[in-house]
């Protein structure tokens, strides 16, 4: 029997899920396809890594390693929820929660002292941060908002903060000395090994890393961020945002970019708070802080010295927001700055999010104010200068009119930036770092400072040349000008230039608008005519993929959830995401306080759509390809009659958006004459359905308003978190 994999996940994707899938398992059954869920969630990781501190009935799967490889195979029909990459704060949160349950899996090791610590963090590293993604995208992204979905933005615009000319708000970023400025290239001709070797400038010598293999025609690049560059920059910027009274923010993906940005995150929390790290620098050595975990780490560190120290300590934290410029605030009601946790602003949603709120973030009375965004590195930063350049001359962008931005992103096997943390290290001493191959030749090097950032990135051969198809297959399908975001001035961009030069000219062009653009230009072109209402797929690298895919949907459909999120894997199988965005923590507190779930699942309906058509196109199944397309009229007539989940308690939620999704699925299964056993089959369910409209809908909402409890976070309790996502007997019953 053909399978589909749903992925299990955490958060509210988590939570909906629990929801929903009942109801695809019960509309799938009768069509000879299997649905097969697979726990990937962050506890279910740890568990899995960690099995060795576990009794023999706690051991789990290690569900990801599974997938992985499945992702290898033609017969793969994965549908991926969103999860959570978590930073070193959500980390040790779900370890502790794990170790109440009784799961004695050791803690985190805030310092690595034994050789039992040094292993027990290769284990957690192995979890931390951006960990599944990479390894379930064997292929490329196709991201995109259908038609359907346009349409509904267009009539029912989302809102979208005004811009003025006289708005302060800028992005920060280097000049010099960044990993923009010194980054290094080379495409390396046959196949071969290379090492990382730092020599230090006292003449020591040792390796970062061995036996890295290149493939033939793969590209590498390497770059530095300067330590002291980085210093002077972060505290120029802070001066003149204190100077100009603007509101401060920082703008990073530590998550994905788990070793580098967590450093760069703690050098702009210890510049910000300069004078506090002068006086008490040996107090936080002695108590552990870390604060590339952001300062909430040291505030939780506090407890460990006396109550009087801890006093002055907060007194001069006070004193220090007092004086310097105010910092973006996540939450201000609990006093939650932008630089308590490194994953509480991530770059990719938090920039857009300011961009359609007139550029403002929140200050710490409650209310938007115009803001410094520090993005250290400029590699990307320009996209973001002009687009706010853009809004601050034309005013912000117009839902109704405005076009749409496709993505055809290249990310197979690990490519570019997000693929590097395995060689990225901080510099521990002046010298020099050098890639040397299996001759002995150097291929890249640089010199480098004590504290300094240096990282090796790699792209290889297959996965551009099947990106740069994609590319053109996609241009070609919608017929919309294609824009590959490439900088020719950039060392890596200019090695994949020529490769995209090399590729086009296999695939016919003819007629197609593709154009080579550098990021900056690349967006004033696109804006240009998005403004005007027209269409322009941007062709882009993997970071750019990640910015463009939540840029362009927030502000074109207000939420990177409804985008169509498609990874044609290289083998033939099939990766479907649900949506481009998160897993929304905001939506489970809101959920655990008042029994109201925000989240929307579109993405899901669109993905469910897509994997069903592809099982009915690769294994002959014509009642999967009858169940895809009821599927998708299904979610157009959702989006028609409104349903998406509201924001207010009380009011049609997540559980309620399902039940219109699946009321709708069978109407359509009912209406259509393409397979009869289908049409019977549902004729009935759709009646049920129909007939018990109000009383189930009744059900799903009377029961909001109070707390509830689900017996965990990170590892709900399985009973307590299905029943409350089910709680219409009525509909339970009609679906069983
Ligand atoms: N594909 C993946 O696996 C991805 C995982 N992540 C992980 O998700 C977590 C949170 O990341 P974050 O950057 O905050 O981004 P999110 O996308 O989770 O959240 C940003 C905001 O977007 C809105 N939103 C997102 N999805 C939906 C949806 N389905 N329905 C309604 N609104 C939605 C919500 O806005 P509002 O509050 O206004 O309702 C939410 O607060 C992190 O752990 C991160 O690593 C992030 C990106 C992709
Ligand atoms: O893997 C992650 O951490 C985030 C992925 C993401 O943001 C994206 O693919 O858009
Ligand atoms: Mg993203």
């Amino acid at each position: 029997m053909a399978k589909i994999i749903y992925t299990k996940t955490d958060e509210a994707p988590a939570l909906a899920t629990r929801s929903f899938l009942p109801i695809v398992k019960a509309f799938t059954k009768s069509s000879d396809i299997e649905i097969e869920t697979k726990d990937i969630s962050l506890a279910s990781r740890i568990l899995a890594n960690l099995s060795d501190y576990l009794t023999d009935d706690q051991k789990v799967e290690d569900a990801l390693a599974v997938l992985g490889d499945l992702a290898k195979k033609p017969e793969a029909n994965i549908i991926k929820l969103p999860n959570i990459s978590a930073s070193v704060p959500q980390l040790k949160d779900a370890i502790s929660e794990l170790q109440n349950l009784g799961y004695a899996i050791p803690d985190y090791p805030e310092e690595v002292k034994t050789e039992e610590d040094k292993a027990v963090l290769a284990l957690y590293n192995k979890v931390k941060g951006s960990a599944v993604n990479p390894v379930l995208r064997e292929g490329n992204s196709d991201r995109r908002a259908p038609k359907a979905i346009k349409n509904y933005a267009r009539k029912n615009p989302h809102s979208m903060g005004t811009w003025n000319a006289d708005s302060k708000t800028h992005v920060a970023t280097m000049t010099e000395g960044d990993f923009a400025h010194n980054e290094k290239s080379v495409t390396v001709n046959t196949a071969t090994s290379v090492n990382i070797e730092f020599t230090g400038s006292n003449g020591s010598n040792f390796l970062l890393k061995k036996g890295i293999s290149l493939l033939d025609g793969e590209i590498i690049d390497a770059t530095v961020m300067s330590k002291k560059a980085l210093l002077t920059f972060l505290d120029n910027e802070i001066t003149d945002a204190t100077e100009n009274n603007i509101l401060l923010s920082l703008h990073m993906k530590a998550t994905m970019m788990k070793v580098s940005d967590p450093i760069i995150f703690g050098h702009a929390v210890k510049t910000y708070f300069k004078e506090l790290f002068e006086k008490h620098g040996d107090t936080f050595d002695e108590i552990g802080v870390d604060v590339n975990n952001g300062f909430g780490n040291l505030l939780s560190n506090l407890d460990e010295v006396s109550a009087e120290k801890k006093a002055e300590i907060l007194a001069d934290i006070d004193a220090i927001l007092t004086k310097n410029a105010d910092l973006a605030m996540v939450n201000s009601d609990k006093g939650i700055t932008n630089l308590h946790v490194p994953s509480d602003v991530i770059i990719d949603a938090s920039m857009p999010a300011m961009i359609r709120t007139s550029g403002q973030m929140w200050n710490g009375e409650g209310k938007l104010q115009d803001t410094k965004a520090i993005i250290p590195d400029s590699s990307y930063a320009g996209i973001y200068t002009a687009t706010i350049d853009f809004c601050k001359k034309h005013g912000a962008f117009d839902p109704t009119t405005m076009g749409t931005v496709p993505n055809v992103g290249l990310m197979a096997q690990k490519a570019e930036e997000y693929g590097s943390h395995d060689k990225t290290f901080e510099i521990v001493a002046d010298g020099k770092v050098q890639i040397i191959d299996a001759n002995g030749t150097v291929l890249l090097e640089h010199t480098v400072e004590a504290g300094d950032i240096w990282r090796m990135c790699q792209t290889k051969d297959l996965p551009i040349q099947d990106w740069v198809k994609l590319a053109v297959t996609r241009a070609r399908a919608s017929k919309t000008p294609a824009v590959f975001w490439l900088d020719k001035n950039r060392a890596h961009d200019a090695e994949i230039i020529k490769k995209v030069n090399t590729y086009l000219p296999n695939h016919d062009t003819s007629g197609l608008d593709i154009r080579i653009l550098s990021p900056i230009k690349a967006t004033e072109f696109t804006l240009e005519r998005i403004i005007k209402g027209e269409d322009t797929i941007s062709v882009s690298g993997n970071v750019l993929r990640d910015y463009l895919t939540d840029l362009f949907p927030i502000l074109e459909v207000g939420t990177s959830a409804k985008m169509l999120s498609i990874v044609p894997l290289m083998n033939g199988g099939g990766l479907f995401e649900t949506g481009a965005g998160g897993s929304a923590p905001k939506h489970v507190q809101q959920f655990i306080k008042e029994n109201h779930l925000r989240w929307d699942s579109l993405g899901e309906f669109l993905a469910l759509a897509v994997s069903l058509e592809h099982l009915g196109n690769t294994t002959n199944n014509s009642k999967a390809l009858v169940l895809a397309e009821t599927l998708d009229d299904a979610t157009d007539k959702f989006l028609d009659n409104d349903k998406s989940p509201s924001r207010k308690v009380g009011e049609l939620d997540n559980r309620g958006s399902h039940f219109y999704l699946a009321l709708y699925w069978a109407q359509g299964l009912a209406n259509q004459n393409k397979n009869e056993a289908l049409k019977a089959e549902f004729s009935s369910i759709a009646k049920s359905l129909s007939d018990n409209e109000e009383n189930i809908i009744s059900e799903l909402n009377n029961i909001q308003g109070n707390s509830l409890n689900i017996g965990g976070y990170y590892n709900p309790t399985e009973e307590l978190a299905t029943e409350s996502m089910r709680p219409s007997k009525t509909l339970n019953s009609i679906l069983a």
